[in-house]
C-alpha cells in the first residue's frame, strides 16, 4: 500500500480551480465560440464535463465536448492500429479548424499530451490546441507546457500525484503519494 503524504487540494479547491480555469479559457478565447473541450481518459474525461458544464454556466451556451483514448497513440504502443480515437461521439467530430482544449488531470513527461496532439490531428486539423490540466508536477522530457493550470505542484521525481474524482473514485482529492522503492512509475 502507498503512505499517502499530504493532500494539496481538496474538493473545494479542485471546484475553485476549475471555476478560474473556465474563466482564463473564456478570456484567452473571448468567448468560447469555435472551442471544444475534449478530456483524456481516464480522469481527464471527468474534468472535461465539469469544465464544459462551468462554461456553459458562465456563457450561457453549450461547449461540444468529447472524450479522446490515447493508447494506440502513445509511444511505447507505436505497433497498435489508430482506431477508435474518439469513444465518445462529439456533434461534429471533424476537428478541422476548432479551437481543441485538452483536459488532462496530471501533466509529468509530457508524453500523454504528445499522443493525445497525434490523436487530435488524425481527426482533422485544429485551428489551435490548447492544455488544460488539474496538476502540473514539472519533469518534462517533451517541450510541452500548459495554457491552463490548476496547481503547480513541485515534486521530485520519487513522488507521484494522486488525483481522485468523484465520478470515478468517489471522492474529489488531489495528493502526493512517497513512491516506494523499487516502483518503477
Ligand atoms: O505527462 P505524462 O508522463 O504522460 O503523465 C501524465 C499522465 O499519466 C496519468 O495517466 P495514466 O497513464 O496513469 O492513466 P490514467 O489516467 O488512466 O490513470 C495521468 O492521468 C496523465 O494522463
Ligand atoms: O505523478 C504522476 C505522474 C503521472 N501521472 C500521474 O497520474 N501522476
Amino acid at each position: 500500500m502507498s503512505n499517502v503524504d499530504h493532500v494539496i487540494m481538496d474538493e473545494t479547491a479542485i471546484r475553485r480551480a476549475l471555476t478560474r480555469i473556465a474563466h482564463e479559457i473564456i478570456e484567452k478565447n473571448k468567448g468560447i465560440e469555435g472551442c471544444m473541450l475534449v478530456g483524456i481518459r481516464t480522469r481527464g474525461v471527468f474534468l472535461a464535463k465539469r469544465l464544459a458544464e462551468r462554461l456553459e454556466e458562465i456563457e450561457g451556451t453549450e461547449i461540444p465536448w468529447g472524450e479522446i483514448d490515447v493508447t494506440t497513440y502513445r509511444d511505447d504502443r507505436a505497433s497498435l492500429e489508430k482506431v477508435d480515437v474518439l469513444t465518445q461521439p462529439i456533434p461534429d467530430q471533424n476537428m478541422l479548424g476548432k479551437k481543441i482544449i485538452l483536459f488532462d488531470d496530471v501533466l509529468y513527461t509530457g508524453r500523454t499530451i504528445r499522443a493525445a496532439m497525434d490523436a487530435i490531428m488524425d481527426c482533422g486539423r485544429p485551428e489551435s490546441i490548447q492544455l488544460a490540466v488539474l496538476a502540473d508536477r514539472g519533469h518534462r522530457e517533451l517541450p510541452i507546457r500548459a495554457d491552463f493550470i490548476g496547481k503547480n505542484v513541485p515534486t521530485s521525481k520519487s513522488e507521484e500525484i494522486e488525483v481522485l474524482l468523484t465520478e470515478y473514485d468517489g471522492q474529489d482529492q488531489v495528493r502526493i503519494i512517497q513512491k516506494r522503492e523499487g516502483t518503477s512509475k
